[in-house]
Order: C-alpha cells, then structure tokens, then sequence
C-alpha cells in the first residue's frame, strides 16, 4: 500500500465468477431470492485503471467493450461515486477517469458490471489514499450496489448466503479447467431469470424450502476430484435460463457430446462454463464447439482465481496538489450506514 499522499494511476485485475452450485430459495419481501450459492473465479479478467482527473467518466475497450453503457449507469462509476459520497462525509476527494478493458461476457451471468464494481472500489482506495479503509467495509459497500459485489472482492471459491453478499471461503486444493461459452447475441436480465425460476415453480406447484449447500460439492472441491465435482455442479436457475433462451440447451449437449465432464449455466445465463479434466481437454473442447458448437465466443479459462487485485500502480508526474490538513484522510469510521 502507498502513503496515498499522491495522485496515482492504478490498475486493478479482475475475474468473472461461475456458480459451481446455486440453490435459490424462496422470494424475499425485499424483492431478493435467498441463496445458497458456492462461487468459483475464473481466469478471464477485466482490467479496470482508475486515475484522478477533472470530471468523472468511464470508457470501455476490449471485446466486449461496446455492450457497455458509458454513461452514469455504469457501475463501476456508480461505485467510484458512491465510495465518494461515503468519503465525503471525512474530505474532498478528486473525481476519477475509470478505463475498463472488458474481456468478460456482458449480460453473460458471470458478473462482470459486479466485477468491475469491486475492481473500482480497489481501484479509488489506493488513488484517494484510503489505506485504513478495511476489505470488510468495502464487502459492505460492494453489498450494498450488488449481491455479487463481495465475492469479487474475495475471489478464490466461496460460499454465498443470504441474498449472495455473505462471503465464506471454502476449502478447495488444485485446479479445475473450464471452457466457457457466450452465445452470439444472446443476453439475459438477471430479475428476469428469478422471476421466471419463480413462474415455473408457481406453474408446477413447487414450494421451495430454505436453500442449502450441497454436501456433495463440498466434498468433492475439497478432494477436487474434477468427476466428483462434474456429478455435483447444480444451478437452480439454469431452467429459467433455458426456458428464455432455449439455444442454452442446444450448446449444453454440444459440449457435452464433445467430451465434456459436465456443463452449467452460469448464474442467470446465458454463459455457458463446461468443466473438462486439463489443458489439453479445453483446448480439445473448444475447437470441437468452435466448429460444432452453436454460433458464440469461446473461452478456455482455469479456477479459483483471486479476487480485486491491484497488478500495476504509477505515480503521476505532477505534484499533488496541497490541501490543508481537515482535507486528508482520517478513519473512515463507519461507512455503511
Ligand atoms: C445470479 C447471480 O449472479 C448468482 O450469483 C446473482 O444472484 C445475481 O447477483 P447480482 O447481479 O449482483 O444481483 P443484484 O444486482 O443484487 O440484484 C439484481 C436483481 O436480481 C434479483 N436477485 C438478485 C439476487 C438474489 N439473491 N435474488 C434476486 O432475486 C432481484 O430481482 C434483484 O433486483
Ligand atoms: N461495467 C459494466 N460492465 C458490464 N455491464 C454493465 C456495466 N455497468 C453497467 N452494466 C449494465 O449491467 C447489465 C448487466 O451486466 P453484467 O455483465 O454485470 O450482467 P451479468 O453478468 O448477467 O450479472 P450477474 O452475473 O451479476 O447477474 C448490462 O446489461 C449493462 O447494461
């Protein structure tokens, strides 16, 4: 960590997660489902640079680059502003420029507008000098702007309870290997999905009970034996997803006839993440989807990886500007409230 006595150019890595196992229970009062989810983070990374600058603004490059809204809605701004308005009650601090380089599917039910969110709060704490600013107020913050928001900070494998923005680790030893594939043109609405997991139970009288975690999984990710793991992948959600997206079917038995361990819709959808033995199985998988496969992106990505991580960091040439003592930073105190 610097002195944060200096503006800086930070960058900070970031990865997509999958849901090795999602149990969704019943809709809440406030609007959220209740969870019992355990997260995996994969090696396919946004890189999110955040730089002090005279107005606030975002720009996105990268693959996915231009599915993302660059205007005030973009969460990894709204989240630089919110931990602002927080600060704010303490001193003044810059806007910032926040530069995305998005390489994880957009819509795709790998949390990436979450991941860019966290990314960003790493990101404005180093720039804006916040040192004491502890992980677990910023979870808190990151809960407050998205359920997924935490495990991105934590990264590595994890379980998710309450509404998912309670993050435990879980203990995993080794690697999986996965190939994930994002349809071409397809995108799903995350409200969209819980509502029609909803509608489907109304539909076939199902009563969901409390979610819980799967024995099965656990066991397995702790010997991380990948066939063990394979037989206990399970998304609650990916009928939802099927039923909106029907071409998710389609792509799960491709992978599946192509050698695959298993596959799962990941989150709400509409990626699609395949769990193969090795290196040498992804590669095999995803030239046979390139060619056999539906129409979409394909990727070949290894998991846990970690979370909101800081990877390059430059002092900017000018010198800061001086502010009168009250400005600098002090204890944040409690930020959420
Ligand atoms: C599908 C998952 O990615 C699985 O990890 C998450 O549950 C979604 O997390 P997220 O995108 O961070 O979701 P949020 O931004 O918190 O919520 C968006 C919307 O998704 C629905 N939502 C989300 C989380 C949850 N536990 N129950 C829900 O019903 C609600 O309609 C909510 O208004
Ligand atoms: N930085 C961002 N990156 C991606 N999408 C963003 C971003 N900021 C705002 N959005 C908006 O959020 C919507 C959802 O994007 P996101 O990629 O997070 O979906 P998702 O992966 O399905 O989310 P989750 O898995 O958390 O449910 C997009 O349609 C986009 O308009």
């Amino acid at each position: 960590m610097t002195t944060g006595t200096q503006a800086q150019t930070v960058t900070v890595r970031v990865p997509g997660k999958i849901n090795l196992g999602l149990s969704v229970g019943p809709l809440r009062e406030d609007g959220y489902h209740e969870l019992s989810t355990i997260y995996h983070a994969v090696s396919l990374y946004d890189t999110v640079t955040v730089q002090p600058a005279d107005d606030w603004s975002v720009h996105v490059t990268g693959p996915w680059g231009e599915h993302v809204p660059t205007d005030d809605s973009n969460l990894a701004l709204v989240a630089a502003r919110t931990l602002a308005k927080r600060r704010a009650r303490r001193a003044k601090v810059d806007p910032v420029r926040i530069d995305i380089d998005k390489h994880i599917p957009v819509a795709g039910g790998m949390a990436g507008g979450s991941a860019d969110a966290a990314a960003t709060l790493v990101g404005c704490r180093e720039v804006w000098g916040l040192d004491h600013l502890e992980n677990d107020l910023l979870e808190m913050l990151g809960a407050s702007l998205g359920s997924d928001i935490p495990f991105l900070l934590h990264g590595g494998t994890a379980m998710g309870s309450g509404r998912g923005e309670q993050v435990t680790s879980v203990l995993a030893r080794g690697e999986l290997h996965w190939v994930l594939w994002a349809g071409e043109g397809l995108s799903l609405s995350t409200p969209q999905v819980y509502a029609e997991c909803d509608r489907l139970r109304a539909e076939g009288g199902v009563t969901p009970g409390a979610p819980e975690p799967s024995g099965a999984l656990m066991t397995a990710l702790r010997r991380m034996d990948t066939d063990e793991v394979a037989a206990a992948l399970h998304n609650d959600l990916q009928e939802a997803a099927i039923s909106l997206e029907p071409v998710l079917a389609e792509a799960l038995s491709a992978g599946l006839d192509l050698g695959a361990r298993a596959g799962i819709v990941s989150g709400s959808g509409p990626t699609v993440a395949f769990l193969v033995g090795s290196q040498t199985e992804a590669i095999d998988l995803s030239v046979g989807l390139a060619a056999n496969g539906p129409t979409g992106d394909i990727e070949r990505a290894v998991g846990p990886a970690p979370g909101a991580q800081i990877v390059h960091q430059r002092s900017n040439p000018e010198p800061p500007r001086s502010r009168p003592d009250t400005d600098r930073p002090g204890p944040l105190g409690p930020v959420i409230g």
